[in-house]
């Protein structure tokens, strides 16, 4: 699904309104009949207190519909117009006046603190106070009316947007922004949701189709794309009746150091439950008993060392090499790593270790293989590109370095994002049930293990980052977050392929 930024929805709006041949108040109303829906099929009549703050925009009048068709319907309602400016958007007035036919409850007006309403915990409140049309931070009174809603712990429904939050940058630092339970969006989903520095505030998230002009929609350039099940499963291979082990590709993973060889043996094991055909392990010889009891289906060869990783099997024949996962920066394995680069013209994965050995020793990254995927989690990441400012500085970062050194970029997280050049792919599976020791690894696994099945390496990274989320959450299903082990996240990626073509999930499987 495409990503969309504050002017190419007042585009698209724009768009539909000529060619649907529909009034902007004909659009407002489809769109908040919407979000009446929505609240209605949840709420069920329930006698509990609304209360509405509209602002005086667009998004107001969406709220003031919300508002008509919730009365209408014999919900407590109580509507609250935030008067910031006298300056009413057509559609708003349109629908105020709608109001007068439907309720001797006229809403009431805030003008300042003294026309604050109380906010119980019990309320169900509807922001739509402001939506992407917010061009300044929420200050003054409007500014307190969102620290007092917040402060209400009332549940919080925000319409297109959590007011407060711009589309396209990230609040001052003592910013107003309402801090959303649930936000309802039109269309198209913003960057912001999913960023670190922002996504707290949007709560659950849904996106509501509203009929916005379908060719123009397809038509827009859009660099960023949210990576959900349709996207995942049209990047799927499937397998041929008629194949061998020889078509899924050999893996190689080259890792661990005394005390972490575990770390390649969950990447092995993901490689493997992914789909490679042969999975081979290139460790220090400390971990040989480890690896071979633990996993029979790979097999292993050994460094000369026995405690660290020194050099490269440089006539080893693999599909694919992955490197990294609990190898050390020693100075010896600093040259593995370079014996590696010098050897292998094909794409790698390169993760934890590999990427902190790279950051300490830039001049290799020279020798990286075109399309290599470099797997970095935030930490990591800032010892590659160095500091950023804010989230959004931190993707032009990464995609400046994800084209000076021709690489694929996966910047973990709980929306992970595979950034190519100016591509970036927002993913949309996983729990924080996976925020465990070893769960990176197992993510290089599946990727590595794509790559060796001829998956071309951004779509290795994408599918595999989806399928890793997915297997998350078949895992914490199952065990409850607190319980997921990396190792049960592989043991769960059979489930994740399977489902990428089952169309509905069950309730008990949604996280
Ligand atoms: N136009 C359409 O066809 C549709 C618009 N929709 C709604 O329209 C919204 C956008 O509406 P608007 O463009 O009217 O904008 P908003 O309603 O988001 O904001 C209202 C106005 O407030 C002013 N403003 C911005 N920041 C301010 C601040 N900090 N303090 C005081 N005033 C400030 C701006 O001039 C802005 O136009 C969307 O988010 C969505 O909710 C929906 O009804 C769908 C259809
Ligand atoms: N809250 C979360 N929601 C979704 N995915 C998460 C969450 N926390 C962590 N993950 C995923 O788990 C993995 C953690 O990787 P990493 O930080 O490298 O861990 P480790 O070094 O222990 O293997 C990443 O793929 C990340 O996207
Ligand atoms: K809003």
């Amino acid at each position: 699904m495409k990503i969309l930024t504050a002017e190419q929805l007042s585009e698209a709006d724009k768009r539909t309104i000529e060619r649907q041949n529909i009034t902007s108040e004909e659009l407002m109303e489809r769109a908040a009949t919407l979000v009446f829906n929505e609240i209605h099929n949840r709420l069920n009549g329930a006698p509990i207190p609304i209360k509405v703050f509209c602002g005086i925009g667009n998004n107001g009048g969406d709220g003031l519909v919300i508002a008509r068709h919730l009365i209408q319907h014999g919900y407590h309602v109580t509507i609250y117009v935030v008067n910031y400016s006298d300056k009413r958007s057509d559609d708003f007035l349109a629908n105020y006046e709608k109001l007068k036919s439907i309720t001797n409850d006229w809403p009431q007006l805030i003008k300042g603190e003294d026309n604050f309403p109380e906010i119980n915990t019990g309320d169900f409140v509807i922001d739509a106070m402001f939506g992407i049309g917010l061009n300044r931070p929420i200050e003054g009174w409007v500014a307190k009316l969102v620290g007092l809603i917040n402060d209400s712990k009332a549940f919080t429904l925000a319409i297109d947007m959590p007011s407060g939050l711009f589309s396209d940058k990230v609040p001052g630092n003592d910013a107003a922004v309402i801090e959303a339970d649930f936000t309802l969006s039109f269309q198209a989903p913003k960057l912001v949701f999913f960023l670190p520095e922002t996504m707290d505030y949007v709560g659950d998230l849904q996106i509501l189709d509203i009929g916005l002009d379908r060719e123009f929609l397809a038509e827009i350039k859009a660099p960023i794309h949210l990576i959900e099940k349709v996207e995942a499963a049209s990047l799927y291979k499937p397998r041929k009746t008629n194949s061998h082990k020889g078509d899924y590709g050999h893996v190689l993973i080259v890792g661990g150091s005394y005390g972490k060889i575990g770390s390649v043996l969950l990447t092995a094991t993901a490689a493997l439950k992914t789909g490679s055909g042969l999975c081979s392990l290139y460790i220090p010889e400390c971990g040989y008993n480890i690896v071979q009891t633990g996993l029979p289906e790979a097999m292993v060869l050994t460094d000369k060392d026995s405690e660290q990783l020194t050099t490269y099997p440089e006539d080893f024949e693999a599909d694919v090499v992955c490197f990294g996962m609990g190898a050390g920066t020693s100075q010896k394995t600093v040259g593995a790593l370079e014996d590696l680069l010098n050897s292998v013209k094909e794409p790698v994965v390169i993760d934890a270790d590999g990427l902190n050995i790279l950051s300490n020793n830039k001049k290799l990254l020279d020798l990286l293989p075109k399309d290599s995927v470099l797997t970095p989690h935030p930490g990591e990441l800032k010892r590659l590109i160095g500091e950023w400012q804010d989230d959004f500085d931190k993707l032009e970062k990464a995609k400046d370095f994800s084209k000076k050194y021709d690489v694929v970029l996966v910047i973990k997280g709980a929306h992970s994002f595979t950034i190519k050049g100016d591509e970036i792919y927002v993913n949309n599976s996983g729990n924080p049930g996976m925020a465990t020791a070893g769960s990176g690894d197992v993510l290089s696994g599946v990727i590595t293990s794509l790559l060796g099945q001829s998956y071309e390496p951004l779509s290795a990274a994408i599918l595999g980052v989806y399928l890793h989320g997915r297997s998350g959450d078949f895992a914490a299903s199952e065990l409850g977050y607190e319980s997921v082990l990396a190792g049960d996240i592989a043991q769960n990626i059979g489930k994740a392929v399977k489902d990428l073509f089952q169309s509905e999930m069950k309730d008990s499987e949604r996280n």
